[in-house]
């Protein structure tokens, strides 16, 4: 009776694409109506773990699980407006809806993932998204036609670009990938999606092995030339001709490879649930997952693999430590908390320093955490609760605009972690690059304005404002703290050189961390006293 029930979010819909400028097409956009035709499940139940007893009737050993769950991941991510944020895939990725998730959208059933699985469906996810621009380049020029491409179904198109991507950056043996990926699409799609994916993957391989792929020639004016690193380093154009022009192009490529890479993570452990570094190591060691501690931060430790033994040892769960990245614990070693102060984070959740703030005042004082989105601060309260801090901090669901000061008071220290275009964490964020567009920028300059003129109203008098983005661009760091100071001249800059070390700290006084100098996130902070008249 459920039966492609959840296949309907596939089943119409419209989308615009870009496809990059090639031999055969200029920068085309194209508006099509797609429709994804897929196998009927026999029985497909709607949640909930797989029952046992019918994993076996309709086992279909033939498809790589991993590929399965990377193809309607995918499909999500690009059409249902998911967030890829691939750390949340992996906290996800336990494996026990896995199936569930492949049946209800593809209608057939393959073996449980076991953890090698796990991993893949992050590493082929997380790519094939980073590297999207670049593998249609590689696609429509495979293609007999430009109407090929054009026309291809959604799913068959995220086949060839898994299949492209196993091959080119995860040295995967070709053949084993293209005989799989062909089965994978007649599969789910049909007969003669397999011969198309068959017929492209093979000429592709081909081209690979004579080390003929084409290649976009970096050459021209300044935006043919953006248009060809964009294509080479799959980032939109419209970012590398504004990194181009801020950091020159050999930085934008120095920062375009970063965010291409396979993103490191840290752990900060826990300290107010009595859990230290030390007992972290351990725990990593014993586990078996390389790390180190973090050169910059007492409380952190740096991994590269390993996280989902993180996850299965329950260590996130337990409140034990948090994923944090070491430019946001920079944030607040900049806010400098102490015992007994009373802090306001205006733009909390989903609570990353507030919990590290809170864990810093060892049970002495109060953080107020202010957010617009009830659902992220309801997880704030959730993850306080289980690190043991909800004792100091209180939420306020509100946009900060309307807080009043009557009722909230003013605070020795006030942090706004701004709303902001994420430029700084593209490598952590892989859909992000395709969801920003280059007029958020200036919506988010206006909302930033907003927001800091409502923060200065919570700070007392001698009290510190501390504005903060995830963002490697001016505009949204450097000129709004400018802007914020010309309307405010009773605010002043406390430079950071006393919280943080010197490699982060800018000739005007400002923290900012920046991947290509500090294989890190990239962050900015601004420490502003108000006067005491
Ligand atoms: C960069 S995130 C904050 C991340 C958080 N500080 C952390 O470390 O986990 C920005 C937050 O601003 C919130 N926000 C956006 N507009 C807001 C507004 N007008 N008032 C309050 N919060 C707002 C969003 O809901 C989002 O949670």
């Amino acid at each position: 009776m459920e039966t492609m029930q959840s296949t309907l979010s596939f089943n119409s819909f419209n989308y615009a694409r870009v496809a990059s400028s090639t031999h055969c097409t200029q920068h085309i956009i194209k508006l099509h109506k797609r429709e994804v035709q897929l196998k009927p499940a026999k029985s497909t139940p709607r949640k909930g773990p797989v029952n046992p007893a019918r994993k076996t009737q309709n086992l279909n050993v033939e498809i790589s699980p991993h590929r399965a769950v990377s193809a309607v991941r995918l499909m999500r991510i690009e059409f249902g407006g998911a967030f890829a944020d691939l750390l949340n895939e992996q906290g996800k990725g336990s494996g026990e809806n896995e199936m569930g998730y492949v049946e209800r959208t593809l209608g057939f059933r393959t073996r449980d993932l076991d953890e090698r699985d796990l991993r893949l469906v992050t590493d082929i996810v997380g790519g094939t998204i980073r590297w999207r621009k670049y593998l249609d380049y590689l696609i429509l020029s495979l293609c007999h036609d430009e109407k090929n491409f054009g026309s291809m179904e959604p799913l068959l198109l995220q086949i060839l670009r898994m299949g492209l991507y196993e091959i080119l950056k995860l040295d995967m043996p070709p053949y084993a990938v293209l005989n799989e990926n062909v089965r994978l699409a007649k599969v789910a799609l049909r007969p003669g999606a397999g011969n198309m994916v068959n017929g492209i993957l093979r000429k592709f391989v081909m081209l690979n092995d004579r080390d003929s792929l084409p290649s976009p020639k970096v050459e021209g004016d300044d935006r043919q030339q953006a248009r060809a690193l964009a294509t080479i380093y799959s980032h939109p154009v419209w970012m590398v001709r504004r990194w181009t022009k801020s950091f020159g192009s050999q930085e934008a490529i120095k920062l375009m490879n970063w965010n291409n890479s396979v993103p490191c993570f840290s752990l900060r452990a826990n300290t107010a649930r009595g859990y230290t570094k030390v007992e972290l190591i351990s725990t990593l060691k014993l586990l078996e997952v390389p790390h180190e501690p973090s050169p910059h931060l007492e409380d952190f430790v740096r991994m590269k693999t390993g996280m989902q033994a993180v996850i299965q040892a329950g260590l996130l769960k337990q409140g034990l430590c948090s994923v944090q990245d070491e430019s946001a614990g920079l944030v607040v070693s900049v806010v400098d908390p102490q015992p007994g102060e009373s802090i306001i984070d205006c733009c909390a959740a989903p609570g990353g320093k507030t919990l590290f703030m809170a864990s810093r005042l060892n049970g002495h004082g109060m953080v107020s955490a202010i957010d617009i989105n009830e659902g992220r601060l309801r997880i704030l309260k959730e993850t306080a609760k289980s690190h043991g801090i909800d004792n100091v901090i209180t939420t306020v669901h509100s946009d900060l605009r309307e807080v009043s000061t009557t009722k909230l008071g003013k605070s020795d220290k006030v942090l706004l972690d701004a709303p902001c275009s994420g430029l700084g964490v593209l490598s952590k964020r892989a859909d992000l690059r395709w969801n920003r567009r280059v007029e958020d920028m200036e919506q988010l300059k206006h909302l930033q304005d907003e927001l800091f003129d409502s923060a200065a109203r919570l700070v007392k008098p001698c009290g510190v404002l501390i504005y903060s983005t995830c963002s490697i661009d001016s505009e949204e760091n450097e000129e709004r703290v400018a802007a914020f100071l010309q309307r405010h001249p009773e605010f002043s800059i406390d430079p950071v050189n006393k919280y943080v070390p010197p490699s982060f700290v800018t000739e005007q006084g400002f923290f900012s961390s920046n991947p290509v100098k500090h294989s890190l996130d990239g962050a900015f902070a601004a420490r502003l006293v108000l006067s005491g008249e």
